[in-house]
Parts: structure tokens; C-alpha cells; sequence
């Protein structure tokens, strides 16, 4: 069921949904009066008594801000407008008249709110338009994007020009956009707040991830009912051992490491099967699933052993070296109950042995998924989920994660939430944001290890 709070949508998508509120007895006026107010309630706690710049364009996101600057003006605040372009729609117009006041040629305040070009920006903004921008973003300490940054493109999140400021708070107003949750947008974006003008919901929208909702074992569970996760390592012990351990720290009961190498710090708690015998993995009808790619190698024998495994017909996280070997000639079993977790160049690689031509990440997952039949992950600062349930979207998380080895801990859990039961696709859901949150309490400059031992912490959140 589409939840319309949670509800990610393009320009089409959105110039529908408003269109059906203008059938439905809205106008513009209406919508933007709303919206305006919705954003000017933001602005007036941000600004918390202090003077205010308005950046007013010719479209309807102007229109946003001549009601803002109204609302405000009404509410005691101090607020000049500039104004580089006349409005040009007739709600804009309505609006600047409404507010009859007197825009300026440049101001310095605290507060600095971008409402250039929302969903309309159809090009790059002149040089002159950036300089403005750049110029009162420089002499506001906070600044405001309504609805988007002015300079993003709204359905790929990509910034069409060079030397765009960064923003404290962005209002998005009636649905997220798309470049909310897509990067590069997504970092220039502060805080993200959501104004509801009364769109309802769209349908095959993409989705906001929802939070996850944990549960302790059963009061009779044990240790298989709680799902035994495979792992089937290769050629470098250490990766299959940091996601070994963030499989039993994702609410696994029993985890299996499958690699013929012994390593000083195999943890005595772990399962280890030194024989890197495959067949006797995938033989054990215990297994709820199996994680292979991370220290797999590739090698002849890493390949066999993939070739094994996605034959298998065991619910199955492919990473790293997996994804490298991954070819369509190989059998898969039931690819829906496979997830693939491409980091960028392995998207890339994985799109090129398919034959696919995509651009963006969300496309290329998309393809991919539609290609191969399995759920994707598309990982990096921003994540792309793609399945049969749908596409969902992340909130964004800690920078830090930009380390070796973590990678491996998003694969253990998400292995470890498919043992317990979950879909590639709800597990990929309940991964993603529990790593997320092991990097929170994490905090700054956390190795892989320290990541893992983050996660009990990180799972009692959504308990
Ligand atoms: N519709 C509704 O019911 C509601 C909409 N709402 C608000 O409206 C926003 C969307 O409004 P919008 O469609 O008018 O687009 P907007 O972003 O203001 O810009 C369009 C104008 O900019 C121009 N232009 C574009 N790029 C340019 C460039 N690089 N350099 C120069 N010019 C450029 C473009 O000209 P053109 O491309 O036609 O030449 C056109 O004149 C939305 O984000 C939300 O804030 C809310 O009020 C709720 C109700
Ligand atoms: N700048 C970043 N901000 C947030 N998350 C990031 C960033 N860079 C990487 N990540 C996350 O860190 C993990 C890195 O995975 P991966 O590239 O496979 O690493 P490795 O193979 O070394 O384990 C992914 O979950 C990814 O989403
Ligand atoms: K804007």
C-alpha cells in the first residue's frame, strides 16, 4: 500500500498529483497559499526573530516565496526580496501583488531562502543567477532551499551547474522529489522536512524505506529457528569474517563460515568449516541463506563455487568478487530470492557482462533487475533498492562508511535478515538502515570491526 507521506515522486508524478487536487476544487493560489505557509512556518522558527532575504523567481516556486515573504512580513519578521525576474505565471503574479511590497537589488540577513527554481528548472541557471545565489548564500548564515536547491535537477538529483551553495533546511512541499534522497543533490540538502499541500497517493511511486520494526526471538525459538546463515569465503579469510560476525549480530542463530583458510583471529563463537567444501554448504537443508562474494577470490575455483551456489536454489546475498563473476550464462535457481549488493563499479561491471545501457544508478538497478530477476541494492552515499516489491530510497547516512570492509558487514545482515525469514527485498530494507545505525553509534573514524560491534546497539533501536 502507498503511503503518501512516504512517497517519492518525479515531475510528472507530482504535476499529476496536483492536477487532481485542482480537479477535485483546489487552484494554484490555493496550493501555493498552502504551501507557502507551510514553508514560511519552517522559516519562522529558523529564523527566530531574525531578518530574512527571499531569492523570488518567475515560476511558481517564486509564487512560494512572495506568499513567504507575506506570511512573515505579517508575523513581524524583517524580509527583503530579491527578485532578479519579473513572475511570469499568473499564481506568481498573484502572489508578488498580494505581498505589494518592493524587491531589492541584493540584502544581508540571517536567514537566506532560496525560492529561485523549484521542479521547474529545465536548464542550467546563467552565470549571473549563480553569482546572485552564491552571493547571498555567502552573507546568510543559514539558508533555506523551498521545495529543492535552486541548480538541481529534480528526477536525477544531478546539480546543473558548477558552485552551488549548500543548504541548512530543505522544505520539500506536497511529496519528496526525487533528488531529495539522490546524490549529488542530496548533499547539498541539510535537513529534510516534508510540507503535506493534500497530495494523495500515487501510484508505483517510489517509496521512502520504511523503519524497520525488530522483534526479539520467540520464547521457543532456538538456534536454526532463528536461521542459519552460510557463508562461503574464498581466497581472503578477513572479509568473510567481518561479515560472519555482523550475520550473528543481525539476528541470526547460527552462522557457518565456509573458507579453507584458518585465520589468528577466527572468532570462537564462529561455526568455521575449514574445508571450503561447497557442496557440503549448499547440502545442509538447514541453511536459510547463503552469503558469497566477500574473500571469494577469482579464481577457477571462486567461480565453481558461485556457479554452485546460484544453482543452489538457497536464498543467496552475492557481493564483491561474486558480482565480478557473475555472468547470464550462469544458471540461477529462483533469482527472487537473490540479492545482489553492487557497490558503483560493480553496478557498472554487472550492467556491462548483461549488456545493459542505463544511465544513473537508478536506472542501471532497475535494468538489472529486470534483466537478471533479482532484487538489487545499489549502494554508495546514496542506496537504490530495486525488487519485485518496488524501489525504495534512503535516508542519508554517515560518511563514514566510506571504509574497507563494511561493504561486508551490509552483506552479513542482509544474509542474516534473509535467515531469519525476510525477502531479499525486506532484508536489503532492514540491512541498510541497521548498518545505518551501527555507523551512528559507531561515531567518527570507526574501522569495519568496530562497525560490527555497533550492530547489537544499532538492532535494540528498532526493537
Ligand atoms: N503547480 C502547483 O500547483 C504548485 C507548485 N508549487 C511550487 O511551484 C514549483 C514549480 O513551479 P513551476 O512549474 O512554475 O517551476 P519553477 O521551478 O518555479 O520554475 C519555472 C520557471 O522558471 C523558468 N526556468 C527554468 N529553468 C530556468 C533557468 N535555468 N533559467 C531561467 N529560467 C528558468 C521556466 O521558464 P521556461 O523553462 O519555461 O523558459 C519557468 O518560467 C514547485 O517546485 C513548488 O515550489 C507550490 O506552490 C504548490 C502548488
Ligand atoms: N560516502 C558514503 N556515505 C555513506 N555511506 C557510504 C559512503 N561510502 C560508502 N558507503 C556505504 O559503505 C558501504 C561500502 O561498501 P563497499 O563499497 O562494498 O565496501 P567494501 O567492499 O570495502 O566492504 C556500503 O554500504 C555503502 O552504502
Ligand atoms: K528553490
Amino acid at each position: 500500500m502507498t503511503q503518501a507521506a512516504d512517497q517519492i515522486l518525479t515531475v510528472a508524478q507530482m504535476q499529476a498529483a496536483e492536477q487532481a487536487l485542482i480537479d477535485n476544487g483546489e487552484t494554484v493560489e490555493s496550493l501555493m497559499e498552502r504551501a507557502g505557509a507551510g514553508a514560511a512556518d519552517w522559516i519562522w522558527r529558523l529564523a527566530a526573530g531574525r531578518p530574512v532575504t527571499i531569492l523570488c523567481g518567475p515560476g511558481n516556486n517564486g509564487g512560494d516565496g512572495y506568499v513567504i515573504a507575506r506570511v512573515l512580513q505579517e508575523r513581524g519578521l524583517s524580509i527583503s526580496v530579491v527578485a532578479p525576474m519579473e513572475p511570469g505565471s499568473e499564481a506568481a503574479k498573484t502572489a508578488r501583488d498580494t505581498w505589494g511590497g518592493q524587491p531589492v537589488d541584493t540584502a544581508h540577513g540571517e536567514v537566506f531562502v532560496d525560492c529561485l527554481f523549484g521542479t521547474g528548472q529545465s536548464r542550467p541557471l546563467s552565470n549571473e543567477l549563480v553569482g546572485t545565489m552564491r552571493t547571498l548564500a555567502a552573507s546568510h548564515n543559514l539558508r533555506v532551499a523551498v521545495d529543492l536547491p535552486s541548480g538541481v535537477d529534480s528526477d536525477s538529483g544531478a546539480l546543473l551547474n558548477d558552485n552551488l551553495p549548500e543548504y541548512t533546511l530543505t522544505i520539500a512541499l506536497g511529496a519528496w522529489k526525487r533528488a531529495h534522497w539522490l546524490m549529488p543533490a542530496m548533499a547539498v540538502m541539510g535537513e529534510r522536512r516534508l510540507f503535506d499541500i493534500g497530495v494523495g497517493p500515487v501510484e508505483d511511486a517510489i517509496q521512502l524505506a520504511r523503519r524497520p520494526g525488530l522483534s526479539p526471538p520467540d520464547a521457543d525459538a532456538h538456534k536454526y529457528s532463528r536461521g542459519l546463515v552460510g557463508i562461503a569465503g574464498g581466497d581472503m579469510a578477513g572479509a568473510g569474517i567481518l561479515a560472519a560476525r555482523a550475520a550473528q549480530h543481525g539476528g541470526a542463530g547460527y552462522v557457518k563460515l565456509s573458507s579453507p583458510h584458518s585465520h589468528p583471529d577466527l572468532p570462537a563463537d564462529l561455526v568455521h568449516d575449514d574445508s571450503g567444501d561447497i557442496a557440503s554448504l549448499v547440502s545442509d537443508e538447514r541453511m536459510g541463506a547463503l552469503l558469497i562474494g566477500p574473500g571469494l577470490g577469482q579464481t577457477d575455483t571462486a567461480r565453481r563455487k558461485l556457479t554452485e551456489v546460484l544453482k543452489s536454489g538457497i536464498a543467496l546475498v552475492l557481493d564483491a568478487d561474486a558480482l565480478t563473476l557473475l555472468r547470464p550464462e550462469m544458471e540461477i535457481a529462483f533469482p527472487g530470492t537473490v540479492l545482489a549488493t553492487p557497490h558503483e563499479g560493480e553496478l557498472d561491471r554487472l550492467c556491462k557482462a548483461f549488456g545493459i545501457v542505463a544511465e544513473g544508478k537508478l536506472a542501471k538497478a532497475a535494468a538489472l533487475h529486470e534483466s537478471t530477476g533479482m532484487t538489487v541494492l545499489a549502494k554508495g552515499p546514496d542506496n537504490v533498492l530495486v525488487g519485485n516489491e518496488g524501489t525504495r530510497f534512503f535516508p542519508p547516512t554517515s560518511s563514514w562508511l566510506s571504509a574497507a570492509g563494511t561493504g561486508d558487514v551490509l552483506a552479513g545482515l542482509a544474509a542474516s535478515r534473509m535467515a531469519g525469514g525476510r525477502s531479499a527485498f525486506h532484508a536489503a530494507e532492514e540491512a541498510v538502515q541497521i548498518h545505518a545505525e551501527a555507523a551512528r553509534i559507531a561515531g567518527p573514524a570507526f574501522s569495519a570491526v568496530e562497525l560490527v560491534n555497533a550492530i547489537p546497539a544499532a538492532y535494540a533501536q528498532f526493537l
